[in-house]
């Protein structure tokens, strides 16, 4: 199939895009989200084979004045306001669940989680436990029979944070820290802190080892936004937990290329 494409994952914070040449991923990256006259002027653009360098690294945008090399757009999208603001150039493809092969899917299952498993099982093995910390914190499992078994959703360690200074009077807005906190907190900051991530880290545990209990060999891949700050409290956490995560921001974009790619 095509040689070329690119790939746009819409995600509830953000943008994720990339670039595949010859079935390998050729380079990968985030934007904000776009408002509709910016996704207006883009696709403006790109029929006049522009390709604006604020959206596309610089080594694309190059290639966008070569008519011959308008790419085509696949798009997995849990943004379905955002989706609709591309469905007018020309050579998108919207993703969806019936692109998979995967079986068990119910109807309402995120794009991103479907690619994601199916991505992860692809490059690793199945069966396989996906835990994707971005905006929400999901778990996916699959079987070997490219099963869904099921998972979870809740609010990503960035919500978490955002909902509590948000509705309440008194508790500051914080980032995550650098460094696994203290757990018993003499100071308002690092008691969010505190709260938030032994919470996460206790409950992503007890995700792990349910899912091993019934497939003890499988692998446990994670990506999304806080993946690696999350990999980095485990390791002083549940060090034995860290060393069986293999972390992988490409999860979905390997499910695209299985999808797409020849
Ligand atoms: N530059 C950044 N912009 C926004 N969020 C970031 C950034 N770097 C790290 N993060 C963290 O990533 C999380 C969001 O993850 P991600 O970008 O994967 O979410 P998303 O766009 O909703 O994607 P998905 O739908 O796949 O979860 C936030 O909790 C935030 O703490
Ligand atoms: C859970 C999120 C928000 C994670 O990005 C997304 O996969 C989604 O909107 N899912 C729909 C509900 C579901 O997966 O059951
Ligand atoms: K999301």
């Amino acid at each position: 199939m095509a040689n070329s494409f690119l790939g746009l994952v819409i995600g509830n914070s953000r943008l994720h895009w990339a670039w595949f040449v010859d079935n390998t991923l050729k380079k990968a990256w985030d934007t904000n989200h776009l408002t509709p006259a910016a996704v207006a002027q883009l696709i403006k653009d790109w029929r006049s084979n522009v390709m604006s360098a604020e959206i596309f690294p610089s080594q694309l945008a190059a290639q966008g004045s070569d008519p011959s090399k308008l790419l085509p757009l696949y798009i997995a999208s849990v943004v379905p306001a955002q989706t609709a603001l591309w469905q007018n150039y020309s050579d998108t493809t919207i993703l969806t669940l019936e692109d998979l092969p995967l079986s068990g899917l119910y109807p309402t299952l995120g794009i991103d989680r479907a690619l994601a498993v199916f991505g992860a099982g692809h490059r690793y093995s199945y069966p396989v436990l996906v835990i994707d910390a971005g905006t929400a914190l999901t778990f996916t499992g699959a079987n070997q029979n490219l099963q869904l078994i099921g998972g979870a959703i809740l609010p990503g360690l960035g919500l978490q944070l955002q909902s509590l200074a948000q509705k309440t009077g008194a508790l500051p807005a914080i980032e995550l820290p650098a460094q696994l906190p203290k757990r018993w907190s003499l100071e308002t900051s690092e008691a969010i802190a505190s709260g938030v991530v032994y919470t996460v880290l206790a409950s992503i545990r007890d995700f792990i080892e349910d899912w091993q209990r019934e497939f003890p060999n499988s692998p446990i891949a994670m990506t999304g936004g806080d993946s690696e700050q999350l990999v980095t409290y485990f390791q002083s956490q549940f060090p034995a937990i860290a060393a069986q995560i293999i972390v992988d921001p490409y999860l979905i974009f390997w499910g695209i290329l299985s999808v797409v790619g020849s």
